[in-house]
């Protein structure tokens, strides 16, 4: 009996122990942790929006998006004008927050503080003398699309980024990119061939955002690890699945234990991630063990081939790290390059005269030719003007985030260790005290004098691709992808904008038109 007394005793004891340990590790996480950064922020002379913990801001956030959406409602006219002043749409709490704080403020998603920055002189101070591997990635961001990237290159820090950055990179030389042109030319035509059977069949309004995300969508898993493999079309499927599934869950980012607020998408994702994983390593196995001959030149097998040089020289990636990676490039490089795509093509649609200036620079320097040589696509000048004026009005990637991994000293300020950053780059872009009072007009010749920053006032105003040594490594395979699909959609058709097109620029992780993007397609 005593034994049972004593075993109930100890039961009892470890139990309460364990229940305040958690209790403990709930507020530290929830207020003690979160109350002490606020006050160092305040202390440092950061000021901004208060926050109400443990949502922080969030609910704030909330609110500015649906005054928003109900005044367009109410308004249904302006959804039928498309302007491109599009900053207090897309993020309508940036907008209200700046005119209150200015162009650096801190708010909070849940329990994580995020220094805003939205002055390009502040971030020239802040990041100079950072080291690309000195930056780290926002905490709640790595757990939240965990099941999308795992440890792949947008996610890692330290050390291991500097491995994987370094034997990632050669797989994008230019050299191996101009290998992938074939494969990006056969997936753009197969979409054309489908556009001409739709017109011939009376059907000319093409909603060519779907059709473009689902051409990149093939073209990435074909650049990144061969969907001519079967299990290849079943990890694409999964992976546009995942990416639907986790932008449900992604409400409450930031506030501790938000998984347990949508516990359906989340075991969904995670599921999801699963399958990815399996299927991705059974396609890398295969190629491995010679069941499927290596000698693809997509980015596996060039990242296989270089470990199977590099393995003694410690310069490999283990099969997890390249399933990582592959996940990776296809959620970090499709939607990014179908967005500019379609963006391109909404402008070019509003702007024939850019269509005919387009359509007479690929005459001169492509020719005729059914095959695109990629050597070629370095003359197409003013598509290249073209893009980078599409990436500032409607850049895919609207921000930039980072964490830092140690104090910063900016000005008189320092910013202390572990405050994520959100670099707004929508409004950089369309700031007049940057690029003048026609900062929201389509002017691609901004690029002709200044190719790299269009007339930009400041060198870190504009930053499609991000900024030093963690940049955009997939930036020259976009290039590539983005003039070979343009030049083959303008040989062949001129297009204009639908009468049923609702102009309603949105963020999903990326910047895209939330109703469609439908154009009237016709062949020249
Ligand atoms: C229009 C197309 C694209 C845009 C606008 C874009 C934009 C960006 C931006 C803003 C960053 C963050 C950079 C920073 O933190 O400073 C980034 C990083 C990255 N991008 Fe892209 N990207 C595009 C296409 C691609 C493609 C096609 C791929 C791969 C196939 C790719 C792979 C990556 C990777 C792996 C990183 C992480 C790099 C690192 O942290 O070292 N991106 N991209």
């Amino acid at each position: 009996m005593e034994y049972f007394l004593q075993l109930y005793n100890l039961v009892l004891s470890t139990s309460v122990v364990f229940v305040l340990f958690f209790l403990w590790r709930v507020s530290f996480r929830c207020w003690i942790s979160p109350a002490r950064a606020y006050q160092k922020l305040k202390r440092n002379g950061f000021k901004g929006p208060s926050p109400v913990f443990p949502l922080g801001n969030i609910m704030d956030m909330k609110k500015a998006i649906e005054e928003g959406s109900r005044s367009v409602n109410s308004n249904d006219e302006s959804l039928n004008t498309i302007t491109h002043d599009i900053h207090s749409t897309v993020f309508p709490y940036y907008a209200r927050w700046q005119k209150s704080h200015g162009k650096v403020f801190v708010y909070w998603l849940g329990t994580e503080p995020f220094l805003y920055i939205a002055d390009p002189e502040f971030l020239k101070q802040m990041s100079s003398g950072v080291m690309g591997k000195s930056w780290g990635k926002p905490r709640v961001f790595k757990n939240d699309r965990e099941p999308m990237f795992g440890n792949g290159l947008v996610m890692t820090e330290g050390d291991q980024w500097v491995h994987h950055r370094h034997v990632i990179t050669p797989a994008f030389s230019p050299a191996n990119l101009k290998g992938m042109a074939s494969l990006m030319v056969e997936s753009a035509n197969k979409m054309l061939e489908r556009w001409t059977a739709l017109i011939s069949s009376g059907k000319p309004e093409i909603d060519v955002e779907r059709e473009i995300i689902s051409t990149a969508g093939e073209i990435i898993a074909k650049t990144s690890f061969g969907i001519i493999h079967e299990d290849g079309k079943k990890v694409l499927e999964k992976l546009r699945t995942m990416q639907v599934t986790l932008f449900k869950t992604n409400r409450f980012v930031g506030v501790p234990f938000n998984q347990f607020i949508v516990p359906k998408q989340s075991l969904e994702a995670k599921r999801l991630g699963k399958k990815i994983d399996n299927l991705l390593l059974s396609i890398i196995d295969d190629r491995k063990t010679g069941v499927v001959a290596n000698n693809q030149k997509d980015l596996l097998g060039l990242l296989l081939e270089g470990n199977s040089e590099n393995g003694k020289a410690g310069k490999s990636l283990t099969t997890r790290e390249l399933v990582d990676e592959c996940k990776t490039f296809f959620f970090a490089g499709h939607e990014t390059t179908a967005l500019a795509l379609s963006w391109t093509l909404l402008l070019l649609a509003m702007h024939p005269e850019w269509q005919d200036q387009l359509r007479d620079e690929i005459k001169q320097v492509v020719g005729d030719k059914k095959e695109i040589d990629a050597t070629m696509l370095a003359g197409l000048k003013k598509m290249g003007w073209v893009m980078s004026e599409v990436l500032r009005l409607y850049s895919p990637a609207p921000n930039v985030q980072r964490q830092v991994l140690e104090d910063i000293k900016v000005y008189d300020m320092v910013i202390p260790k572990g405050t994520n950053m959100w670099i707004d780059v929508v409004s950089m872009n369309h700031d007049p005290s940057l690029w003048g009072d026609d900062v929201n007009q389509f002017k691609p010749e901004r690029f002709k004098e200044d190719s790299l920053y269009g007339g930009c006032k400041h060198k870190m105003g504009f930053l499609p691709f991000g900024f030093g040594g963690r940049m955009c490594i997939g930036r020259n395979l976009t290039m590539m992808e983005y003039r070979i699909v343009l030049t083959l959609i303008l040989s062949m058709f001129s297009f204009a904008v639908s009468p049923n097109y609702r102009h309603s620029p949105s963020i999903l992780l990326s910047l895209r038109p939330s109703q469609g993007l439908p154009l009237i397609v016709k062949p020249l």
